[in-house]
């Protein structure tokens, strides 16, 4: 199978090196070469599945014009669908293309559990990012906190999923995918930390609901060339490209 990547970043070149079929590349304007396009027109017309490794500009630039051609579309930018006219654009250009928008898990786990328990109710579902101040150079943290010379964890942001995400394009997608799985971008609580101890990009649920509840927390380890995103996001595109390929899924 044919497949293109939008990002040629730290996600995109760990994806492109785990993943064979990948043979083009949805570039910027001025970046074009072989194998490489600034349009998705001058896509191969046999393309059926797109990554998007490049963030949330990239999606809202291109995704709706891929999904309305029929192209299916795995993402990483799960952040972006706090934009509500945004998601709403996805949505109907997936049903105009009868194509279909898949949200890479990240890097973050437990989504599978925390979708499920959406069908009984949840009562309360909060997130919790937290990595090294390195990880958030750049971020909405960098005016609020001294980075460099923070000695102790310190809270940049607590509010709702959908603040988060929109605020933090670079960091909160996390917190989007679990607000998308769960109890939706508003009822989602998170809170931001830098910690200079932080074990990795560590990654904590607490949810409850009809179910029960359940607490998940992973430590992830970030991809080396951007110490803003774990290792696993990139794995979870990988993941969900053989996931379509599979007999049997899970
Ligand atoms: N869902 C999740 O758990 C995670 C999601 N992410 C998202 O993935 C994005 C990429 O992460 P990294 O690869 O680490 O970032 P990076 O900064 O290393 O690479 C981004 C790449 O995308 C390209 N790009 C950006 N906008 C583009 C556009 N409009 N058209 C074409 N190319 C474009 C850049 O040139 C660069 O090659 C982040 O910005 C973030 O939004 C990142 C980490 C975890
Ligand atoms: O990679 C991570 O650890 C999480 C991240 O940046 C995001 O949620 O956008």
């Amino acid at each position: 199978m044919t497949i293109g990547i939008i990002g040629e970043g730290a996600i995109g070149r760990y994806v492109r090196a785990h993943l064979e079929g990948v043979t083009v590349a949805l570039v910027r304007p001025g970046r074009e070469g072989p194998g490489r396009v600034a349009s998705v027109d001058a896509l191969p017309g046999d393309l059926r599945l797109m990554l998007d490794c490049a963030g949330h500009q990239a999606l809202a630039q291109f995704g709706p014009e891929i999904l309305a051609r029929g192209i299916d579309l795995v993402t990483v930018s799960l952040g972006a669908l706090a934009d509500d006219a945004l998601h709403g654009r996805l949505r109907e250009a997936a049903r105009t293309g009868g194509a279909r928008l898949h949200l890479a898990s990240g890097a973050i786990g437990a989504l599978d559990a925390l979708a499920a328990a959406r069908v009984g109710g949840l009562d309360a579902v909060t997130y919790a990012g937290r990595k090294p101040p390195a990880g958030w150079r750049g971020s909405a943290a960098e005016p609020v906190l001294g980075l460099d010379a923070l000695t102790a964890p310190a809270a940049h942001f607590e509010g709702t999923a959908r603040e988060a995400a929109l605020r933090y394009p670079k960091n909160a997608n996390v917190a989007a995918a679990v607000a998308l799985a769960g109890a939706g971008f508003d009822a989602t609580r998170v809170r931001l930390i830098a910690d200079p101890d932080a074990p990795g990009n560590v990654h904590e649920i607490e949810a409850r609901g009809a179910f029960g509840r359940f607490s998940f927390r992973i430590e992830g380890r970030a991809l080396p060339d951007n110490p803003r995103s774990a290792a696993l996001a990139a794995m979870s595109v990988v993941a969900a490209v053989l996931r379509r390929a599979a007999p049997v899924g899970i």
